[in-house]
């Protein structure tokens, strides 16, 4: 009979993961505390954005109209007991909030209330982002707590998939890496990813901290990279060059390649800042904090470039922002996502309206998220409206429709022609040709 799996934790992870089980083939409970998204999710309506989630949902939705009725949703930790013979937990360890160490609490509940109710042998899989330990932690916590001992497993799966590209890395990711303490466990879990494996994806069979690692070790690198090129990017402003150019340049050495080097206003979301964070915390408990210690100038980096952008439009607008009219294009953290959360574009329109600036923001898929984060800050309908008037307009998400803006049509409507590009991906000559002052980050200025 085909392995049963819950789903614990119904976010951007736990949706996709249940998704990509049940076209794999499995039986899918998914389980959140949220009883609005529970019920919503039975209805067949995300509560977030993701390109191609929706329609896999509703393949496989229980209740749907020719749907595998493979997945299904509930908010009872019984049942979800009851069903399984895999357990994934997929709940948010954020950022504490009075330090930097990562918020283990929610994990730490998962296992509280479902060891207990384990009444038969069940492995339960960490997918969240964690401190390299608290596997080790969990497994015996969990062996204390089910009434079937040590039948009840532990093992560690981490998650490398990306905001706007979820289902596809699910389905298809670069390799698959499982942390375990026993065979039994590797077993279930190559069962579970028989498909994948099949398909030529690399897997990695660890121990439970290395696979922790490599996914916070994964994180840190991204973070670093895109750091770096951002550090490159004050250098060029300081001597004349030009960021773009030289990623290009630095992209066509294999050993370091293009991605990654996007320079701009930096790196956001629900992840690569507070696991870097959450990292070098853990390395000072463990008395290596000189190991990771780079990690505090990674996110100085990234910090001072939303501060950068904040200096260029109040540069721009002519010294002062105030009562001056700033558009904002773009709220989520990266394209093709709603997700806000540490968006370097919302940071940096809350700092301008701080300043007294009237900003107007607009996003294809972020709004309701943009406008619950930060709820004093102007919303547009349209890129059009939001650039209606608008002193000075900052372009700081690079999503594919203001890739495609006419600066002609826009130029007319605007209230000066001065843009701002801090993802570096519009073409500047195109802005210039239709009578935009156009600045970029890290390049000259036009
Ligand atoms: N968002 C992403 O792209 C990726 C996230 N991760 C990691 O995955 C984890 C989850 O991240 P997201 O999905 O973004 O978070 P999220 O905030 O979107 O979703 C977390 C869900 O867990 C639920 N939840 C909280 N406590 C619960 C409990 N005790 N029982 C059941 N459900 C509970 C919440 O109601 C929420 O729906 C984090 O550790 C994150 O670092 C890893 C790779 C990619
Ligand atoms: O742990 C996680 O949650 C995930 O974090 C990142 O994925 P994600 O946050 O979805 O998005 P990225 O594409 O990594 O972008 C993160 C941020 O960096 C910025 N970025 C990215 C690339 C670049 O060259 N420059 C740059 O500024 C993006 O605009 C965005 O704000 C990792 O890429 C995933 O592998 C990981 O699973």
């Amino acid at each position: 009979m085909a392995l049963r799996i819950t789903v614990i934790g119904a976010g951007y992870l736990g949706i996709t993961h249940a998704a990509a089980m049940a076209e794999l083939g499995f039986e899918v409970l998914g389980l959140d505390i949220d009883l609005d998204r529970v019920r919503a999710l039975g209805e067949g309506r995300l509560p977030i954005y993701e390109p191609g989630l929706a329609d896999l949902v509703h393949r496989h939705l229980a209740g749907g109209r020719d749907s595998t009725g493979r997945l299904r949703f509930t908010s009872e930790y019984e049942e979800a007991a009851e069903f399984g013979d895999l357990h994934f937990i997929c709940v948010d360890t954020p950022q504490e909030r009075t330090g930097f160490a990562t918020d283990m609490s929610k994990v730490d509940r998962v296992v509280d209330t479902l060891g207990p109710l384990l009444r038969r042998p069940a492995l339960v899989v960490g997918k969240s982002t964690v401190p390299v330990g608290s596997a080790g932690r969990l497994a015996a916590r969990l062996a204390g707590l089910s009434p079937v001992g040590a039948d009840a497993e532990l093992a560690w799966n981490p998650e490398f998939l990306r905001e706007g590209f979820a289902v596809a890395d699910t389905l298809r990711p670069d390799r698959i890496v499982i942390g375990v303490a026993g065979d039994q466990a590797e077993k279930l879990l190559r069962e579970v990813y028989a498909v994948p494996i099949a398909n030529g994806v690399p897997l990695l069979v660890t121990d439970l901290a290395t696979a922790e690692l490599a996914k916070t070790a994964a994180n840190a690198f991204l973070a670093t990279k895109i750091s770096f090129i951002n550090a490159m990017a004050e250098i060029c402003e300081a001597a004349g060059g030009d960021v773009v150019q030289l990623a290009d340049s630095l992209g066509h050495d294999e050993r370091i390649g293009r991605r990654f080097l996007q320079a701009g206003i930096g790196f956001g979301g629900g992840c690569l800042p507070k696991d870097i964070r959450g990292f070098l915390a853990r390395a000072d408990e463990l008395g290596a904090a000189s190991a990771l210690g780079f990690l505090r100038e990674i996110d100085s980096i990234n910090m001072r470039r939303r501060t950068h952008m904040t200096e260029l439009a109040r540069a721009a607008v002519g010294g002062s922002l105030l009562g001056r009219r700033v558009a904002v294009l773009g709220a989520a953290f990266k394209p093709d996502s709603d997700d806000v959360r540490d968006s370097p574009a919302l940071n940096i329109a809350g700092q301008l309206h701080l300043q007294g600036a009237q900003v107007t923001v607009f996003d294809p898929k972020g709004m309701d998220n943009a406008r619950a984060a930060f709820p004093t800050l102007a919303y547009a309908l349209s890129a059009t409206e939001a650039v209606t008037g608008a002193d000075v307009v900052l372009h700081l998400t690079e999503w594919s429709e203001f890739q495609e803006l006419d600066p002609l049509r826009l130029g007319r409507v605007a209230g000066a022609r001065r843009i701002i590009d801090g993802r570096n991906t519009l073409d500047p000559e195109a802005w210039r040709e239709a009578g935009w002052w156009f600045r970029a980050m890290g390049r000259p200025t036009l």
